[in-house]
């Protein structure tokens, strides 16, 4: 059996900087067109300027003969001027406004203490037609941390839509039934990213028969109904949900710790993993809509004009891939994977 469609893009990617460069760009730049670059770098990517280098040293990451675009995006802070968005979306080459709430996730110390304290700055975006991709996540100690998502949508995204109604907003890797019920009541100016790993496993995947720290992300796996719901709504073919694997590097000893890192490595067969879920949602038609077309639409680029193929033919993960002088342990390492990208 084989799946031929219009190459994809990833509208949620982590590619770190420096050596690793090396090791995680290609496996990205075989299978998608373009990536959304996630800027939580440390420090992180806070002006066009610096935008524009880190593109430089990505573009030097892309093996010779493969056509690949990095997507910039700033990363918000309670500090970043209006003026500096529109310098960004004058460059040709930042395409979004990262929000992260300040230590919600990986090298997030920078990031807003109070929406509030931006409205200029998501005003000027709206204005010049930028998008914010929301890591939305409460960080209130006093919350579970089952129960951040959809606690940051009822206090803080809901009150923002309806604030900038005119704002593009995304939120990045959704997790729960409210995530998605959010993106479903809200306007045709308001889309989720979902992450193949969330399509893929619950909790259990993460907690039963040991920890399993390579199962650990943020927003952390939820229980199997949150999961169904991300199912249903990616395989619906509705288009304000969209592919964003959330691939995010960490080396094994970071992980493989009394105090793991959050964020699972999926970028070495991101489109297989997607396959496999909507495969196993007998939703195989939705799935160039969902990891092809639905996101270039949004963010209003071109679709992509070539294609992959996919065979149905199992492989074998490697145990590890290098990431420069260590090693990532990617999703599934060890194991199999129902489909190959045919090069
Ligand atoms: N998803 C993760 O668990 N980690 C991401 C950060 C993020 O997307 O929140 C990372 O940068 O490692
Ligand atoms: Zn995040
Ligand atoms: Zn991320």
């Amino acid at each position: 059996m084989q799946l031929t469609l219009t190459r994809p893009d990833d509208w949620h990617l982590h590619l770190r900087d420096g050596p690793v460069l090396a090791d995680v760009v290609p496996h990205s730049a075989r299978q998608c067109g373009r990536a959304i670059i996630m800027p939580n770098l440390k420090p992180p990517v806070v002006s066009t300027h610096q935008a524009l280098d880190y593109r430089e040293r990505i573009l030097a990451a892309v093996p010779a003969g493969v056509d690949f675009t990095p997507l910039m995006t700033l990363y918000l802070t309670d500090n970043l001027s209006p003026e500096e968005i529109r310098t960004a979306a004058a460059s040709g080459h930042v395409y979004a406004v990262k929000l992260y709430p300040a230590g919600a996730t990986t090298h997030s110390d920078a990031g807003v203490t109070d929406i509030q304290h931006t409205l200029p700055t998501l005003e000027a975006m709206a204005e010049a037609g930028l998008p914010l991709l929301v890591h939305g996540e409460v960080t209130d100690p006093d919350i579970d941390i089952f129960d951040r998502e959809a606690v940051f949508i009822e206090r803080h995204l809901e009150p923002l839509v309806r604030r900038l109604p005119e704002l593009k907003l995304v939120l990045e890797h959704i997790t729960t039934r409210q995530g998605i019920e959010f993106v479903q009541g809200s306007g045709p100016n308001v889309a989720g990213t979902l992450t193949a790993h969330h399509l893929l496993y619950n909790r259990n995947a993460m907690l039963v028969g040991g920890i399993r720290p390579h199962y650990y992300c943020l927003p952390v796996l939820k229980r199997e109904s949150h999961r169904e719901a991300l199912i249903t709504a990616a395989t619906s073919g509705s288009p304000k949900f969209f592919l964003g694997t959330d691939s995010a590097p960490h080396p094994q000893h970071a992980k493989e710790s009394a105090c793991g890192c959050a964020g699972l490595y999926t970028a070495h067969a991101a489109i297989e993993f997607y396959a496999e879920a909507f495969e196993q949602a007998n939703a195989l038609d939705k799935l160039e809509g969902f990891a092809s077309h639905h996101g270039a639409d949004f963010y209003g680029l071109p679709r992509n004009t070539d294609t992959i193929t996919l065979v149905r033919e199992p492989w074998t993960v490697p145990e590890s891939y290098p990431l420069a002088d260590a090693k990532v342990i990617p999703l599934r390492a060890g194991g199999e994977i129902a489909w190959r990208l045919q090069l």
